[in-house]
């Protein structure tokens, strides 16, 4: 059971928007959706939830095509930020179509989060404010049993105390029932002990596909003067470097027989958000001493 995305292309209005991808959403896993602003997240996000259509390419789920099987999106929900309902809609309305069109999600699990919320049913979305809005649809969002869950920014414009209590329930939602969560934010030293696998977008592309803890136990920043650090870098795989009062940091990828160095440089694991800059930040070609 996945999400199977084949050789999809999406172009809008001329831009080539996501180029070729090649994709696989394993079941049961938390997946951070990672990139630049514009890397292509949530267009890649509607085109799962069908939302959008490829240009070229197909989706499948649970091994069949989204364009001809339309009874499987009933197991995708996408957490979007688009204003989606009606105006005059009330949230207990919203929650009522939710539990019509799901057959999965759960009309106690929902009340009680609503609850811990001091969210009110009678209240209409339209007039909530953004923090009320972004807690009513991660409400829905974890009530909703479905097997693949597509949140987009989910945390946006909470204060730090929510986007706790926000990941809690995500979780929580995750015990009660295991699902695939897609999980895209820019928000990355929040997520990084949440998820198991991560998916970086660049210019549309996918750049990295793989697992958290295998990527992160690689990365490492090493230190010191330019002359032993440059040593240090030959034949090893180099990710950037940053040339600070006479001294060299730089970041690399290491295996365990790469490890030993000499006793001037300071050697430091790198955590997925300092990987992330790294492994992007060559987008506008501003990498350093290469
Ligand atoms: N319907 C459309 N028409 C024109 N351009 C589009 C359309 N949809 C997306 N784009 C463009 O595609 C690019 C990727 O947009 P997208 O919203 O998917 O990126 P993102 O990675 O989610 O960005 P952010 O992190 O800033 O939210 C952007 O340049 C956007 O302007």
């Amino acid at each position: 059971m996945a999400i199977e995305i084949r050789g999809m292309s999406k172009t809008a209005d001329n831009l080539l928007v996501l180029n070729d991808i090649d994709l696989a959403f394993k079941e049961k896993t938390i997946y951070g959706l990672l990139g630049q602003n514009d890397s292509g997240k949530t267009t890649l996000m509607r085109l799962i939830a069908h939302l959008r259509f490829p240009t070229e390419g197909y989706i499948e789920v649970d091994e069949l095509d989204i364009e001809e099987h339309s009874d499987v999106l009933k197991n995708v929900y996408f957490q979007t930020h688009d204003n989606i309902y009606p105006k005059r809609a009330k949230l207990k309305q919203i929650v009522k179509w939710m539990g019509l069109f799901y057959p999965n999600f759960q009309m106690d699990i929902c009340s009680s989060l609503l609850e811990k919320y001091h969210l009110n049913e009678n209240e209409f979305f339209n007039k909530l404010p953004l923090k009320k809005k972004t807690l009513f649809r991660s409400c829905l969002a974890f009530s909703n049993d479905v097997d693949y869950l597509l949140l987009d920014e989910p945390a946006f414009s909470l204060d730090a105390y929510h986007r706790n209590a926000l990941y809690h329930d995500m979780l929580a939602s995750y015990e009660r029932y295991p699902k695939t969560i897609i999980l895209s934010t820019h928000a990355i030293d929040e997520i990084e002990e949440l998820i198991e696998r991560v998916v970086i977008l660049e210019d549309g592309q996918v750049l990295i596909d793989d697992e958290v803890e295998a990527l992160v136990n690689r990365a490492y920043s090493v230190k010191g003067d330019e002359r032993d650090v440059r040593e240090f870098l030959q034949q090893k795989t180099i990710l950037g470097q940053e040339y600070r009062k006479g001294k060299i940091k730089a970041y690399v990828q290491l295996d365990e027989t790469e490890m030993e160095l000499n006793e001037n440089l300071e050697l430091k694991p790198l955590n997925l958000q300092e990987l992330f800059i790294q492994l992007t930040r060559d987008v506008y070609g501003e990498r350093e001493g290469e």
